[in-house]
């Protein structure tokens, strides 16, 4: 039976100020090693939900177990090793005046001794593809490499769970992909458990599964193939589907043979040579 890495029951949530609540009686399970994607409309209740998943708000009902550790007061700090975070504005996240430096921060207040510590940067830098920026200051880095450093000082710390809120939405496509691919090796090569909140459902395509939220409710859940065939119920809820599904649905439905339906635009027109080559 696939293990349970964090457990959420029943959860609603109220701002005090608030008539409305922002989550409503959601329920789901995240399992070890899986990539889940969390995606909705603005305001549907991502960032209250990733801000509960990080020890800023309690449920007003309901419980949440992250790492087999209850969510109340006392185990914010225990569940904070368990499940990093990585934020969406590259440029907030640095306090060091040096990539491996910033990657330190985190090691030399959690008292990791000096030689374990440079090790650890060095392996952390190593997995996101940033060693060649050892010195360099981080603000001189693109978006996507400042975001990659952001994961690296993540990682250091060893959590089982690495929780991104809209970690990409600040980047350029190429930066974009540059983290998602950093994070799928990460998911698949190491282990790590991945939640990406996003209103980017390209992103959400490079999952292993999706939870669609919808005024605070779990709308539905499944696999990125499923949750894409929903199309226009998507449209509805103010997402739209990518142009390659898109794409690759009007190409199928006119005849084309492709090898499967595409989520992105590169494995589409590579798809497309591929089947004009063959002719
Ligand atoms: N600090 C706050 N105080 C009061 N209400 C809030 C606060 N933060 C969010 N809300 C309300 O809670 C609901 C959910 O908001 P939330 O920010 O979680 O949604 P979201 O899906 O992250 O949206 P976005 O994509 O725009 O960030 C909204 O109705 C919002 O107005």
């Amino acid at each position: 039976m696939k293990e349970k890495v964090i457990s959420i029951k029943g959860v609603s949530f109220q701002y005090p100020d608030q008539e409305a609540f922002a989550l409503r009686n959601v329920s789901f399970d995240v399992y070890k090693g899986e990539w889940l994607a969390i995606v909705g409309h603005n305001g549907s209740g991502k960032s209250t939900l990733a801000k509960m998943l990080n020890g800023l708000h309690y449920p007003s009902e309901g419980t949440v177990s992250i790492g087999g550790y209850a969510l109340i007061e006392e185990n914010v700090w225990l569940i904070r090793e368990k499940l990093g975070m990585v934020f969406q504005n590259p440029d907030n996240q640095f306090v060091g005046t040096t990539v491996q430096d910033d990657v330190a921060f985190g090691l030399e207040n959690n008292g990791v001794e000096h030689s374990a510590m440079q090790e650890r940067v060095f392996a952390s830098l190593e997995k996101v593809g940033m060693t060649a920026f050892l010195n360099q200051e981080p603000h001189h880095l693109s978006g996507g490499q400042k975001q990659r450093v952001a994961i690296a000082g993540v990682i250091a710390l060893r959590p089982d769970i690495v929780l991104l809120d809209e970690a990409t939405s600040m980047l350029d496509p190429l930066g974009r992909e540059e983290v998602i691919n950093t994070v799928r090796e990460l998911n698949e090569n190491e282990g790590l458990t991945v939640i990406s909140i996003t209103h980017d459902l390209e992103e959400a395509s490079r999952a292993d599964r999706v939870i669609v939220l919808n005024e605070g409710m779990l709308y539905t859940e499944g696999t990125p193939e499923r949750i894409f065939q929903l199309d226009r119920e998507l449209l509805n809820l103010g997402l739209g589907v990518p142009f390659a599904v898109q794409m690759s649905q009007l190409l199928t439905d006119a005849g084309l043979q492709l090898s499967r339906r595409h989520f992105n635009e590169e494995e589409l027109v590579k798809d497309l040579w591929t089947l004009n080559f063959e002719k």
